[in-house]
């Protein structure tokens, strides 16, 4: 097997979260790396470079991508004409690749398995947070109120025995789905691509969008954002919840109406535990961040040590993959260019 270039558009901050030293090591052994240290001077740097060594980028076969390297266009990829594998260290590949791309023959891996079990986990405390009321219970001694405030909080639950529903048995839909189960949870799952075999064996029953909304006590959500899921939990959906549910959104806010969830949440009738927002950053008056049944971060769901490593070992698995001419494991068509995340 003879070596390839490799170019990796990848920033140093990047480069350490996501390659351990065995990792970087491997990928080193594997092909000659070329580090872009600023990833959105890719095409100056191919410019700069090209031709000039033996494994000059004009001869890179594969080359590693991250948040920040620019959109792969025809005019960036006449700089690489020996490009076969483009490989993502994240999860949605529209940002960066082009049709141009996939039909110049260019493959693409992109590395969203990494992220399923730092998600999921956070779906499943979210969940957990809201069935025990520790919103309402950190904003009220956080905000002054009293200790005997806290008898007036609402019914709490445990996981274990309550129905939660899962709506995408995707791949960090099934991360969640694994520990609630695990935690005892009834689970039940929403997706109309799931059949009832792969239901079974998830041990999750399969139920309509609007059942799972109108019996689960909690309701997460984590569908990919395709044209037909944009607000898939809009206003009506958001009425279908009983009284005192709680809404989690670990995966985009086009899934959901913000706006209808908002009315929601700050009439009290159900509470909601998100990570993603309409509006990113979120801002610093927005309604939602004063109401005591809401739980928030900053979109840092997948961002663990652990996730992280995992994405760039699968980078490196990938590459590895390919080289040998082996399936490889991770790879997007151009159909993945309709998500709109
Ligand atoms: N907060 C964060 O940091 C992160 C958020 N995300 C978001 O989480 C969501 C899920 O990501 P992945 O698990 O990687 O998704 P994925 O790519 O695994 O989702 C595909 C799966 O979703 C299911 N699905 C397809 N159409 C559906 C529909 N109409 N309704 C319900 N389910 C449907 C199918 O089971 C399909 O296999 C995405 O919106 C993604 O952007 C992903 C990673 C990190
Ligand atoms: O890593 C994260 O924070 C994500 O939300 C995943 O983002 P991506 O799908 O790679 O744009």
């Amino acid at each position: 097997m003879s070596r390839i270039a490799s170019v990796v558009s990848v920033s140093p901050t990047l480069r350490a979260e996501f390659f351990s030293p065995a990792a970087w090591e491997t990928l080193g052994t594997l092909t000659d790396v070329l580090l872009v240290d600023d990833p959105a001077t890719l095409g100056a740097t191919l410019d700069a470079r090209t031709g000039a060594a033996s494994s000059g980028p004009s001869r890179a076969e594969v080359l590693v991508i991250s948040w920040g390297t620019p959109r792969l266009d025809a005019a960036l990829l006449d700089r690489m004409p020996g490009l076969r594998l483009v490989a993502h260290t994240g999860a949605s590949v529209k940002p960066f690749v082009t049709p141009e791309l996939f039909a110049r023959g260019v493959r693409v891996t992109q590395a969203g398995q990494g992220m399923a079990q730092s998600v999921g986990e956070v779906s499943v405390v979210f969940a957990m947070a809201l069935l025990h009321q520790l919103p309402r219970f950190h904003h009220g001694l956080a905000s002054g109120a009293s200790w005997e405030d806290a008898e007036d909080a609402p019914p709490r639950y445990e996981i274990a025995g309550t129905r939660v529903g899962v709506i995408g048995a995707s791949r960090t839909g099934r991360a969640a789905i694994t520990m609630l189960r695990a935690l005892g949870a009834e689970v039940v799952v929403a997706d109309p691509t799931l059949s009832a075999a792969d239901a079974r064996a998830l041990g999750v029953a399969l139920v309509s969008l609007d059942d799972l909304l109108s019996t689960s006590r909690i309701t997460m959500v984590h569908a990919p954002t395709l044209p037909e899921t944009h607000h898939l939990v809009g206003a009506r959906e958001l009425a279908l919840m009983p009284d005192g549910a709680g809404l989690v959104n670990t995966a985009r806010s086009w899934l959901t109406d913000e706006d209808a969830l908002l009315r929601e949440v700050a009439s009290g009738r159900i509470d909601a535990a998100l990570d993603v927002f309409d509006a990113e950053p979120l801002p610093v008056d927005h309604p939602l961040r004063t109401l005591p049944n809401v739980l928030l971060t900053p979109h840092h769901a997948a961002a663990t040590v652990q996730g992280r490593l995992r994405q760039g070992a699968i980078v490196v698995e990938e590459i590895g993959r390919f080289l040998a001419g082996e399936p490889l494991q991770h790879e997007v068509d151009a159909a993945a260019l309709t998500r709109t995340g």
